[in-house]
């Protein structure tokens, strides 16, 4: 079985996020991880998607938020810097039949419906485009609205949701 791990990340949490998730799924699956900027806009040959990204603005990244969060790293180039998950998923081709997807995002840690989820806006997209959304959308936790780094725990918190993630398929 192959799953392919596309991920967004502006400073760098959500790519860490993203390895450890593919850590985890790696006992299971074979995994390719890729940066969105040069994720392929037809996905073949794989079983399961794991899209993640930060939340901006209550949901999926877009130019302007990507404008500011460039501002905030200074010298520090982005770590995507073409395009946002929302570009790419606008962009991809329709599900091969019965290929599953999850999404994941960070943010800050308060309820959701304050925050907004980039995780749950992803879902929904990656369902329009004819995926079988297999879990819940997943949040990884951030301490603040800058650069922000990820809660202690949280890649060991990733590994395992990717370890579940790997059996659920596996099984
Ligand atoms: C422009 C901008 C807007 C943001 N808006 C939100 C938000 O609405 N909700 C939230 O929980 N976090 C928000 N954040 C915090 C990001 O979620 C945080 O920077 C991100 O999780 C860090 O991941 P990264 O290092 O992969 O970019 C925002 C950050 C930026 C730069």
């Amino acid at each position: 079985m192959r799953a392919l791990v596309v991920y967004e990340s502006m400073f760098g949490s959500t790519e860490e996020v993203a390895r450890s998730v593919a850590k985890g799924l790696s006992g299971r699956m074979h995994v390719d991880v890729i940066n969105v900027d040069d994720a392929p806009d037809e996905v073949t040959g794989v079983d399961l998607v794991v899209a993640g990204g930060p939340t901006h603005v209550h949901g999926l990244t877009g130019k302007r938020s990507r404008d500011a969060a460039a501002q905030q790293a200074g010298e520090q180039p982005l770590h995507s810097r073409k395009r946002g998950l929302r570009e790419w998923l606008e962009g991809l081709a329709t599900a091969s039949p019965g290929t599953q997807a999850v999404t994941f995002d960070t943010r800050i840690e308060k309820p959701a419906w304050l925050t907004g989820s980039a995780a749950r806006a992803a879902a929904k997209r990656l369902r329009r485009k004819g995926y079988r959304v297999s879990a819940a959308p997943e949040s990884f936790f951030v301490t603040g609205k800058e650069a922000g780094d990820l809660h202690p725990g949280e890649l060991e918190r990733a590994r395992m949701w990717g370890e579940s993630l790997g059996d659920r398929a596996d099984g």
